[in-house]
């Protein structure tokens, strides 16, 4: 089997007291790509920043590629759900951002085409769309070839429609480039749609793991898809919606093959 590429084990985070991740175990295969759910302040965002060594675990360990981390995870780029475009560079300039000087042009033309944005390299981050901001933080991410994207939150601030065309686009890109990813989302259906394994975070642990294992592109419509928001919203509530339990909604799941 395959080492995973990252392994936490016990990890514990507090704030001035406050302890927001209490124990965190999770293991992430390569190839994965995981949504971690939850309750607004449960510690997604937290447990996301950890990952990309941001912020350090008061305890526990963070293994990646099979080292413990100590600083930043090289492994690893992150989006946020601002995108965080510098207003005063244009499109291709926030794409360049830290790439060396050699072989840039080929690169940048390269990622913007896969964004969608191949004629959009000379505007200015005002002149864009939300969606169109956000496919240009995606652009900045993927122009490192990271091995690990960690999106926290990244489609929050889109309407409907635009997040719906991002869920295309972020699978096709993670399937061709054999990414590993983990998004942080409030959106339970935009994690089913996405993921291969949901992860819900109560009370500072992972309380629900849920494998999905329906083919891409995922259809909302589909009983096994509807079933899981289903669970994972019931849980997240705590009370049976729609008569259905989370028991009998797992328990008709096939095993992982990770
Ligand atoms: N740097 C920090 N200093 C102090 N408290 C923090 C810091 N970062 C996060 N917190 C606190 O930790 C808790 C978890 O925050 P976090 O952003 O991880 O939650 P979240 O689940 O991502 O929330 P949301 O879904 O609302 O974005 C919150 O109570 C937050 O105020």
């Amino acid at each position: 089997m395959k080492q995973p590429i990252l392994e936490l084990s016990t990890i514990r985070k507090e704030f001035d007291g406050n302890e927001v991740l209490k124990s965190i175990d999770l293991q992430v295969n390569r190839g994965e790509f995981i949504a971690v759910v939850g309750k607004s302040g449960c510690g997604k965002s937290t447990l996301l920043r950890i990952m990309a060594g941001l912020e350090a675990p008061n305890s526990g360990t963070l293994v990646v590629n099979g080292k413990e981390l100590k600083g930043r995870n090289d492994l690893a780029k992150i989006m946020f759900q601002d995108g965080r475009l510098l207003p005063w560079k244009k499109v291709y300039d926030n794409v360049a951002l830290g790439l060396k000087k050699e072989a840039q042009k080929e690169q940048i033309d390269k990622v913007l085409t896969q964004v969608g944005l191949a004629d959009r390299a000379s505007s200015w981050p005002t002149e864009l769309s939300g969606g169109q901001k956000q496919r240009v933080a995606l652009a900045r991410a993927l122009i490192h070839e990271p091995e690990l994207l960690l999106l926290d939150e990244p489609l929050g601030a889109l309407d409907a429609l635009t997040r719906l065309e991002m869920h295309e686009l972020i699978e096709e890109l993670w399937s061709e480039k054999q990414l590993t990813a983990i998004l942080v989302t409030h959106d339970v259906e935009e994690a089913v749609a996405l993921a291969n394994r949901v992860i819900l975070i109560e009370e500072g642990k992972i309380v629900l793991e849920v494998p999905v294992r329906l083919p891409y592109p995922r259809h909302r419509d589909h009983p096994l898809f509807t079933k899981l928001v289903s669970q994972i919203l019931n849980k997240i509530m705590g009370h049976k919606r729609r008569g259905i339990s989370t028991e009998s909604a797992s328990a008709s799941l096939p095993a992982m093959e990770w």
